[in-house]
């Protein structure tokens, strides 16, 4: 038996490059035990319809399709995904606070269920030599910190970070503020292009409210074992 309950934390980042593949593991997942992503790779492939096949199923639907562009696109591309019915999208803070605003207005404005709106802080990939040559210098947990805050002023429901600065933005954020987290590997498997990395218990007892984890599961030699594990090892550190 899957470890099951109501708010399940764990979003399981489909990235497949083949719709088959995809299906098969949705077939074995259980909405009550997981979340799950949908980003750029599975859009590009199998588009609206298959997003809105896997709402049907009854999962939670995170939409990762990292809005960044001028406010009036932007508020019209969250619109549309806002339409496949999905739990959550998002956005790129870097896009700064007229695109962000606007798109909180559009999804006001589209009616009762209104997916949950994040935006992408500092990438998890990223280190600090990397941050330094887009940004020159400037400190990651400070960067972090100030697009935390102003998503959290443009009335976004939370950000996307790692669960290495969830302590500190969990102390300067709101208690609904939603943290997001990628980056999150279980002990033993392998990073990957992921940097900014924590294993799901450090993750949950840092404050995140939910972790995003693709490889860990998709790649395990088996995926609903490796993601009951994840699940056996946050249950006694979550409000069920
Ligand atoms: O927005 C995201 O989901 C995201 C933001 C970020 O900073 N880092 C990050 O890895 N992601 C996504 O989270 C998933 C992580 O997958 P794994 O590295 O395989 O666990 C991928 O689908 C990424 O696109």
């Amino acid at each position: 038996m899957l470890t099951a309950h109501s708010d399940p934390k764990v979003i399981v980042a489909l990235d497949f490059d083949d719709e088959a593949a995809a299906n098969e593991l949705i077939a074995k997942l259980d909405p009550k035990a997981c979340r799950l992503k949908i980003g750029k790779e599975m859009f590009t492939y199998y588009g609206p319809d298959w997003v809105k096949k896997v709402v049907a199923l009854g999962f939670d639907v995170f939409l990762d399709l990292k809005f960044h562009d001028i406010p009036n696109t932007v508020a019209k591309a969250v619109k549309a995904a806002a339409s496949l019915g999905v739990w959550m999208v998002n956005v790129h803070a870097s896009g700064g606070p007229e695109m962000m605003k606007a798109a909180v207005k559009a999804l006001n404005e589209s009616g009762e269920n209104r997916p949950l709106l994040t935006a992408v802080t500092v990438l998890t990939s990223m280190d600090q030599s990397q941050l330094d040559s887009v940004l020159g210098n400037r400190e990651i947990n400070e960067q972090v910190k100030r697009l935390a805050l102003l998503t959290q002023e443009c009335g976004l429901d939370g950000i996307v970070c790692s669960a290495q600065e969830a302590i500190t933005l969990r102390e300067i954020v709101n208690e609904k503020f939603l943290l997001v987290t990628p980056g999150i590997r279980p002990a033993g498997s392998e990073k990957g292009d992921q940097v900014r990395v924590a294993t799901p218990a450090s993750a949950i007892q840092s404050g995140v409210d939910y972790l995003v984890i693709g490889r860990p599961i998709t790649q395990a030699l088996d995926p609903l074992s490796s993601l009951k594990q994840i699940n056996a090892s946050i249950e006694h550190l979550t409000k069920i």
